[in-house]
């Protein structure tokens, strides 16, 4: 057991989905998996390990923002030794040819969150993707036929913010391609403890568009991301 996961060490797999919503950990260990249990129950954040197409994965609900993924990432990590780990999250587009229900691999991700600078001081560290997992999943999506798009996402310490369209047109111009919540402390994370990450993010709504999905265009698009990182995770 670790202080936030009420699992036994042989209970998680060493490859792992990271959802922000326990409810899609839920959703994924229910559509996605076989020979299901639930590992954890602590606070809501629900656990879950099986297999998929044959491989021991897990799937754990991290919450949302920089400190709630950098708990369960350090524990799953430190106390449970998760070797691959697989952010499947929600964004907003920041691009005008980004589109809702587009799914993107964020290879970097620029951030206003104070964790790396207390860290490293003056020094703006570059979080980066694993790039092997960054390649399977682009390959499963090209497989797929899907509309992948790979590049900058914004890791931001704020949902709502004052000056959020100055901002998000700044980051725009610079190429960003969404904003979510959780990237660069899990590739910070990765890198620090050697090990693989991944963030594979389905556009939820467009914030400078306000465009949105519907319930049940979110589904069909998250069954798209959950596919790409699962076959990712396995090729490993
Ligand atoms: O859908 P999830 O994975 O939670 O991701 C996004 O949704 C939450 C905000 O609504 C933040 O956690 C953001 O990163
Ligand atoms: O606009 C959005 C959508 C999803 N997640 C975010 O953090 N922002």
């Amino acid at each position: 057991m670790s202080v936030h996961i009420g699992a036994k060490k042989e209970d998680i797999a060493d490859k792992i989905l990271l959802p922000g919503d326990p409810l899609r950990a839920k959703y994924i260990a229910e559509q996605f998996l076989d020979d299901v249990f639930c590992y954890n129950e602590v606070r809501g954040m629900y656990g879950y390990t099986g297999t998929f197409k044959g491989k021991k994965i897990s799937v754990q609900g991290t919450g949302m923002g920089v400190p709630s993924i950098s708990i369960y990432a350090n524990e799953l990590i430190q106390s449970y030794d998760v070797q691959t780990l697989i952010r499947v999250g929600t964004c907003g587009a920041l691009q005008k040819d980004v589109k809702v229900r587009d799914v993107i691999l964020a290879s970097t991700a620029t951030t206003d969150s104070q964790m790396n600078r207390m860290v490293f001081g003056g020094i703006d560290f570059a979080p980066t993707a694993d790039f092997q997992l960054l390649k399977n999943a682009y390959d499963t999506g090209q497989e797929k036929g899907l509309n992948l798009r790979v590049g900058n996402v914004f890791t931001s310490d704020s949902f709502y913010r004052d000056n959020a369209i100055e901002l998000f047109e700044l980051l725009a111009t610079y190429n960003v391609l969404a904003v979510e919540m959780e990237t660069t402390a899990l590739y910070t994370l990765a890198a620090k403890y050697d090990r693989k990450a991944l963030s594979v993010l389905t556009v939820s709504d467009h914030v400078l568009t306000g465009e949105e999905t519907s319930a049940q265009e979110r589904q069909t698009t998250f069954n798209d991301m959950i596919e790409v990182a699962l076959d990712a995770a396995i090729k490993q």
